[in-house]
């Protein structure tokens, strides 16, 4: 495994940014992710980036010596390069120019495993492209086959119109495909609206552990199945929405999606590709948002979260948050103070007070009641057994006496039953 990783020089520019450091600790972090290893680092302090090279020119010529120094050969950017920007430090590194959007790419591109998700990818790759056609000697489109002379410039210029044509009509046909599973995915998710099934997402920065708090739900409350999700120590370890069904304790039950995690600067081709994954988010009773509680930067990474779920068009909906991974800190845990709680996806007891956080949340209007069921309305009493939380039963002379508890909306349904 170790010898496959592909050795690349990673580089920065330090334009007076606060969280610098950890941004290139994050790209570091990408480029594993993406099975490549930065064997040095390259960073430079200016106050803008030059517009031509991104670096200045001593600095780009330390970078040639390097590549032709070391066995990498791809230089990977910590920022979104102009087109020019790659095609001139490409020429004078003879390296291949990577820039942070394009790795993200390239890991989704290889994470997706649903029809749906890598579509989108597919989508944004198409995107991220399409500006670049002329200048990208590393992409598959060989858009310069013509040649660079002067001579060749105006069948150079064909193929790049051809190109560009073959592109459009890729991104239109994706498009249209993902139209299609989307209204599949508008079916489902109307059915669940109507079975009034709640449902609850987790949201948050890569590698907070959501799959993990996902995982400890299903095997504690998992309703039919105990399919576990993937969890791995690395930046995008999921990228699919799965969604499973859990019951609390008093036939509580709701749907518990996993969702992709965010990123500071997610290329924007990407958060649009998103949304539709992201819906799942978008269209939740509640969402839990987990958060790194042992990671220093977890203030960026929580503006980062609720910046992407505005730019996805997240309405405001009920939060709450889980300070995950507090074994690995000073903290005491679980400990819950109103929404919040400083937890550990490893730990039964944080488990169990997340459950009853949600159930706090989302069953907030449930009410109990007692009802007396005439022997006629047998069928009530078996139904209600298996709906809802019966929390006592007694058979009396005139029917049988159940104490419940129940959604507000079917308890006055059975009105007519109450008694006391
Ligand atoms: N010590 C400790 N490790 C944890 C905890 N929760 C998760 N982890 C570890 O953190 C890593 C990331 O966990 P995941 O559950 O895959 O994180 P995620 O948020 O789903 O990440 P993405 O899918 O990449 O967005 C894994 O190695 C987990 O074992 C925790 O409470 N304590
Ligand atoms: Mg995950």
């Amino acid at each position: 495994m170790e010898s496959t990783e592909t050795p690349v020089i990673t580089i920065g520019l330090n334009v007076n940014h606060p969280n610098f450091n950890y941004s290139m600790t994050e790209l570091n972090e990408l480029v594993v992710a993406n099975h490549m290893e930065s064997i040095a680092t390259v960073v430079q302090k200016l106050d803008h980036p030059d517009a031509g090279t991104y670096f200045g020119k001593g600095k780009i010529e330390e970078l040639a010596d390097l590549i032709r120094s070391t066995e990498a050969d791809t230089i990977v950017a910590n920022d979104e390069l102009s087109p020019s920007q790659i095609r001139n430090i490409e020429a004078a590194t003879k390296a291949t120019v990577m820039d942070r959007t394009g790795l993200i790419l390239e890991i989704f591109a290889n994470r997706a495993h649903t029809k749906e998700a890598q579509l989108q990818v597919q989508l944004a790759k198409l995107r991220y492209q399409l500006p670049r056609l002329r200048t990208s000697s590393s992409q598959r489109l060989d858009q310069q086959s013509a040649g660079g002379g002067l001579a060749n410039r105006g069948a150079g210029e064909t193929q790049l119109e051809l190109n560009r044509r073959t592109i459009e009509h890729q991104i239109s046909h994706v498009r249209h495909e993902l139209k299609e599973l989307d209204r599949s995915y508008a079916t489902q998710s109307q059915r669940r609206k109507e079975n009034r099934v709640k449902t609850v997402a987790l949201v948050g920065y890569t590698n907070a552990g959501k799959s993990t708090i996902m995982n400890q739900l299903v095997q504690r409350f998992g309703a039919n199945e105990d399919k576990q999700v993937f969890v791995k120590d690395m930046l995008f370890a999921t990228l699919d929405t799965s969604v499973r069904k859990l019951e609390l304790p008093g036939h509580k039950q709701f749907l518990l999606s996993d969702t992709v995690g965010f990123v500071s600067e997610l290329p924007h081709q990407l958060v649009e590709a998103f949304k539709s994954t992201l819906k799942e988010a978008a269209t939740a009773d509640l969402l839990i948002q987990v958060v790194d509680y042992s990671d220093q930067n977890q203030e960026l990474m929580m503006q980062t979260t609720q910046q992407t779920l505005q730019e996805i068009g997240v309405p405001d909906l009920p939060m709450i948050t889980a300070f995950n991974k507090a074994d690995r800190t000073e903290s005491r845990f679980p400990d819950r103070a109103g929404e919040n709680l400083i937890m550990s996806a490893l730990d039964h007891a944080s488990i169990d007070e997340l459950a009853t956080m949600i159930t706090d949340q989302l069953f907030a209007d449930y009410v109990q009641k007692t009802y007396l069921f005439p022997f006629q309305a047998g069928d009530l009493v078996s139904r209600f057994n298996q709906e809802f939380d019966v929390q006592s039963t007694d058979y009396q002379a005139d029917g049988t006496k159940l104490t419940v508890s129940l959604p507000q909306e079917e308890a006055a349904r059975y009105q007519k039953y109450e008694i006391e």
